[in-house]
């Protein structure tokens, strides 16, 4: 499988494979990988695949889209990845073997798809703890170092560290938006003693942190002389990787391959979302795929608009679903490269309006005209929306859910009387309740369950650096640690 640029030019490797691009995060023009066109997954392969477990079907899925991998050796890594010791923290009563168990609120037609099982209790974990072993895989094969540079709104960060942590080759620098992530967040990040770990706190939003990521990753001088790479979601490697647990979750919510599913998506920077696009895009029998965000709105807006307009830092609200606190979504870009046809050009012309803090239009394009194809519905909500229905879903079914999955029910009870009965909707539950223990107090007058790992976590003593959002002191401080 070959990579191309959003933008167009790839640089060397003229022709990347997977390993290339997992090094090397965000394509040299500044643009984002994409396979040059996705696997197509028939109904043969949707019947083989119905019984197989997380870890098979993550070899079976992954296989189509790393080809350069022996596949014994994949197939080690996936079996490695997705055990139910590492994903370890499903509800009582749900099935850990399954890795992403289904949980019903109402059986059959809603339900919560649990993404958050693994060591740091949220989504992103799927994907990380992938990464961490691919890392280790293949820069041992090339005799190799990594210094990662990321940037977190709360989850990401702690999910990296614990997958890299202590692994051989690699360093983590990772900024996060000083005093806006919760106590727990912080607590997982901040204490790490890891020497290979350093996290720094900006002053400023996620936003900030993403962009200065970007630009040391566009200094091509200084990424390959510091060997830089990246793991959040502008890492191909990221959004493969969570493609699998929406064929996964279509088997376990259908109980035949003619039936389609809808997901309800809480979203931020859009890559969570845009790994469903691509499974549907491969031909998983999805109805629709409903975008949920919370008072930071910029992607429901475009759903419903057709214009794309980012929000400056200064207009990015601080949430009580701070992970999806953002304003400038890394992997619209991947999805609007299908949008406008997968034309380099376009892309390249609406991200120098992006680039430069400016909204784009496509309002009146032939393009949005047939944005109804991608099957996308969205909604958002609120601080008040999500208190009610964090209330309505424990009174309800006896299920404590999490803020930002709170923002995903919500949006799916709005949509849900467009979808068929017989659909099924799995609202993805992104994070466990205890990350945002605060916000749960004041829906339920009580505190989220602990799990017994992360017990007495926000007494350890904790290690961060602050600093501004300014690029050059994050350069030296990186310079002077690899
Ligand atoms: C708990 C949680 N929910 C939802 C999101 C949004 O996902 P995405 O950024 O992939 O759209 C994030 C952050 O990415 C998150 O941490
Ligand atoms: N919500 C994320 C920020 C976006 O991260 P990405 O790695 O998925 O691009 C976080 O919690 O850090």
């Amino acid at each position: 499988m070959k990579y191309i640029s959003t933008r167009g030019h790839v640089g060397q490797p003229a022709n990347p494979e997977f390993c290339d691009i997992l090094l090397g995060g965000l394509a040299p023009d500044g643009g984002l990988y994409l396979p040059e066109s996705y696997p197509r997954i028939g109904r043969a392969e949707l019947d083989a695949w119905r019984s197989l477990s997380y870890a098979g079907l993550a070899f079976e899925i992954l296989s189509r889209f790393i080809t350069d991998i022996p596949a014994a050796d994949l197939k080690a890594i996936c079996d490695k990845t997705y055990t139910a010791d590492v994903y370890r923290h499903a509800r009582p009563g749900d099935d850990t073997a399954k890795i992403t168990p289904v949980h019903w609120l109402e059986q059959g037609r809603l339900g919560l798809l649990e993404l958050s099982n693994g060591p740091t209790l949220a989504f992103k974990d799927m994907a990380m703890q992938l990464l961490g072993n691919l890392f280790e895989y293949v820069l041992a094969k090339r005799g190799e170092s990594i210094n990662i540079l990321g940037a977190t709104s709360g989850d990401t960060g702690s999910a990296a560290e614990y997958a890299m942590r202590g692994k051989q080759g690699v360093r983590v620098f990772m900024l996060s938006p000083h005093g806006k992530m919760s106590a727990f967040q912080r607590a997982q990040m901040y204490s790490l003693q890891d020497e290979n770990i350093f996290n720094i706190a900006v002053t400023g939003m996620f936003d900030d942190a993403q962009d200065i990521v970007k630009a040391v990753s566009n200094d091509l001088e200084f990424k390959a002389k510091y060997k830089i790479g990246a793991v959040n979601s502008i890492n191909w490697a990221r959004v493969a990787a969570q493609v699998v647990y929406y064929f996964k979750g279509y088997f376990e919510a259908t109980t035949s391959n003619d039936q389609q599913v809808a997901f309800c998506v809480p979203s931020g920077n859009f890559g969570n979302i845009c790994a469903g696009h691509i499974a549907r895009m491969m031909g998983l029998p999805v109805a629709k795929l409903i975008l949920a965000t919370n008072e930071n709105d910029v992607l429901d807006e475009f759903f419903r608009t057709g214009v794309y307009r980012p929000r400056k830092t200064a207009e990015t609200r601080v949430t009580s679903s701070p992970s999806m606190d953002i304003s400038k979504a890394s992997n619209f870009e991947r999805f609007v490269f299908d949008l406008v046809g997968r034309d380099p050009r376009k892309v390249a012309a609406l991200w120098t309006e992006v680039d430069a803090g400016r909204p784009f239009d496509l309002s009146a394009s032939a393009e949005f005209a047939r944005i109804g194809d991608f099957a996308f519905a969205s909604g958002s909500s609120s601080h008040a929306d999500r208190l009610a229905t964090i209330g309505k879903v424990f009174e309800q079914y006896g299920v404590m859910i999490d803020t930002h999955t709170a923002d995903g029910v919500k949006v799916a009870w709005e949509q849900i009387e467009t979808i068929p009965a017989d659909v099924p909707v799995l609202v993805l539950e992104t994070a466990l309740p205890v990350k945002f223990a605060e916000t749960i107090r004041e829906a339920l007058g009580r505190d989220p369950e602990v799990p017994a790992d992360l017990q007495g976590l926000e007494a350890l003593p904790q290690r961060v650096e602050v600093m501004a959002p300014d690029l050059e002191q994050i350069k030296r401080f990186i310079v002077e640690r690899v």
